[in-house]
């Protein structure tokens, strides 16, 4: 089966700083991708790119089989890839459901000639999808701007599974939150996938990781050294390849 994404020897510098020398990945439709690493390893700097933030200095990116080059987030969001970022992802000053349909409004024509974006039909289907991903974010919140961290992702989410995103980016989505909503964030990354999305995970935590994970990448230093299934690695095997130690060992 093509893969949704795959990522092929993709290089980046900025300036002296080599963040990525070669990073590889291939994620699959359903399934939940996880990227570890020790910090500086090229993780954010490797999904900036699937998410149009960067333009790699070589390297190849396929989504579905087809050439992937972004110019902007903007391009990403249009090709199916979607980013749950705790604060990058919405507009605070704009209701959930706004934010769903931001840049993608219905729009209804007055006297079918004046166009106009229907609210109603935003309204209508905001609750619906709320309630569809079992959210316990009131659909009426004015603006987003006063949800908790939790709730700002389970608007990406209901945002990715609306518009049917192929690729879903979750780049440390549980760091800032409390321990419930840390279960949650998990539980939406399984829900996404369980609609066919193919979800890219990257997180610290290894306990969560392999509560979330289906399959598991390490990187080290800009490359992808090591790709296991969860169920066959331990945290001690993963903190092996996060560490380098497994390179060492290779070269003696
Ligand atoms: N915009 C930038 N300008 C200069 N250097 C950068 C930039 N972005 C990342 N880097 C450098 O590239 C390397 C990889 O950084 P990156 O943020 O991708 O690592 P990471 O694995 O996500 O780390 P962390 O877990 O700490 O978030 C680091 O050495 C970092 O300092």
């Amino acid at each position: 089966m093509t893969p949704v994404l795959r990522v092929s020897d993709l290089r980046k510098s900025f300036g002296p700083v080599e963040a990525l020398r070669g990073a590889d990945l291939e994620l699959h439709a359903g399934e939940v991708l996880a990227v570890v690493g020790d910090n500086g390893a090229g993780k954010s700097t490797l999904i900036k790119h699937i998410a149009g933030v960067y333009q790699p200095d070589s390297g190849e990116m396929l989504l579905a089989g087809e050439k992937l080059a972004l110019r902007s987030p903007r391009e990403a969001r249009a090709r199916g890839i979607e980013t749950v970022y705790q604060d990058l992802a919405l507009a605070d000053d704009l209701s959930i459901g706004a934010n769903i349909f931001l840049g993608r409004e219905p729009v209804r024509r007055f006297l079918g000639l004046l166009p106009y974006v229907d609210d109603r039909t935003i309204r209508r289907e905001t609750a619906a999808l709320l309630q569809r991903i079992r959210s316990v974010i009131p659909a009426e919140a004015r603006t987003v701007a006063r949800l908790s961290g939790g709730q700002r992702q389970a608007v990406a989410i209901a945002r990715a599974i609306y518009w049917q995103a192929k690729v879903v980016l979750m780049d440390e989505p549980t760091a800032a939150l409390a321990v419930m909503e840390r279960e949650r964030v998990i539980e939406h990354a399984r829900e996404l996938a369980s609609h066919g999305v193919g979800v890219i995970y990257i997180g610290h935590n290894l306990t969560e990781i392999l509560k979330v994970a289906d399959r598991i990448a390490v990187m080290f230093r800009g490359r992808t050294v090591h790709v296991t299934a969860a169920g066959d690695t331990t945290q001690e095997t993963l903190i092996k390849y996060m560490t380098g130690y497994s390179e060492t060992e290779k070269a003696a």
